[in-house]
């Protein structure tokens, strides 16, 4: 079966059930996170069928999702890079996992790769959590209720937790904080970058470049060349949770319920600023 298919129909989640969940799931991302630090980096790295790597890093950390949300019994379908074969929701809500994004830094031992879980209701990112193990960081975000900036203490718990919002768009004049991806830059992303005066380039792995624009340290993070949906909908979720916006290239909100081909989102941009989108 091709992937990028609709399959059935979840239950659809509200915002006051998936507030509900919300601690369970960060649970989930700071085990996942464990998983992957307790993984020996030189490990032999396999190449999946699109040429992308996987390690025994994503797969540990995607079994420790995948079992767990199955535990929690919750009956809300699950899509994740490591098994995507099986299609997401048609409607309702759908979880969307990457289990370690930004494998490609992971292996180069970088320390710039997350754990992504997000949760689409009705094509909606409504609540997403991005974990940076090795930063001893987590980004979590519920649409219509905030975001908040976790700090993980050595004991693998959370340490301290403060809320996070993005900043206003510059000033004409005043410079622009891009983040860009480290590894994936392509040729349009940077012209549309040179058509702003005054960006300033800020690179990183994985879907680090949301919870930037999420906590007010970066305004914008353009990507007008293929990502797949679990790279994006958990960030997506924390920066709209947090203020910010996602388009596609030509300004309309970027959902996750239409047909794509093995789930490649062409080009979006995340904005801090709403008004920035336009
Ligand atoms: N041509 C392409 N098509 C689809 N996804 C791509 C892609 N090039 C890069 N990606 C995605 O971009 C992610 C890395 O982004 P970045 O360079 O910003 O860290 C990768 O995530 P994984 O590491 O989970 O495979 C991969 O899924
Ligand atoms: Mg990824």
């Amino acid at each position: 079966m091709a992937t990028g298919q609709a399959l059935g129909q979840g239950p659809a989640v509200s915002n006051d059930a998936a507030a509900a969940l919300m601690q369970s799931l960060t649970d989930l991302v700071l085990r996942a996170g464990a998983a992957i630090l307790a993984v020996d980096r030189s490990a032999p790295v396999e190449q999946k069928p699109d040429g992308s790597p996987v390690t025994i890093a994503d797969l540990a950390a995607d079994r420790i999702i995948a079992e767990g949300l199955t535990q929690l019994a919750l009956g809300i379908p699950a899509l994740s890079e490591e098994r995507c074969a099986l299609g997401r929701a048609a409607s309702g809500s759908f979880f969307l996992i990457d289990p370690l994004d930004g494998t490609k830094d992971y292996v180069a031992g970088r320390d710039e790769f997350t754990v992504n879980l997000a949760l689409v209701t009705d094509g909606k990112p409504l609540l997403g959590i991005v974990g940076a193990p090795a930063l001893g960081l987590v980004w979590r975000g519920l649409v219509g209720h905030g975001a908040e900036r976790l700090t993980i203490g050595a004991d693998g718990k959370v340490a301290t937790a403060a809320p996070i919002h993005t900043r206003p768009m510059p000033s004409t004049g005043d410079p622009w904080i891009v983040a860009i991806s480290r590894l994936h830059l392509d040729d349009r992303t940077v012209a549309f970058i040179e058509s702003r005066p005054g960006a300033v380039r800020a690179p990183m792995g994985s879907a680090l470049k949301f919870c930037r624009i999420a906590e007010g340290e970066a305004d914008i993070y353009p990507r007008l060349a293929p990502t797949c949906e679990w790279d994006i909908a958990a960030g997506a979720a924390v920066v709209i949770a947090a203020g910010g916006r996602l388009t596609d290239g030509s300004g309309a909100s970027l959902r996750f319920d239409e047909p794509r081909p093995n789930f490649i989102v062409p080009e979006f941009i995340a904005w801090g600023d709403p008004r920035a989108a336009g």
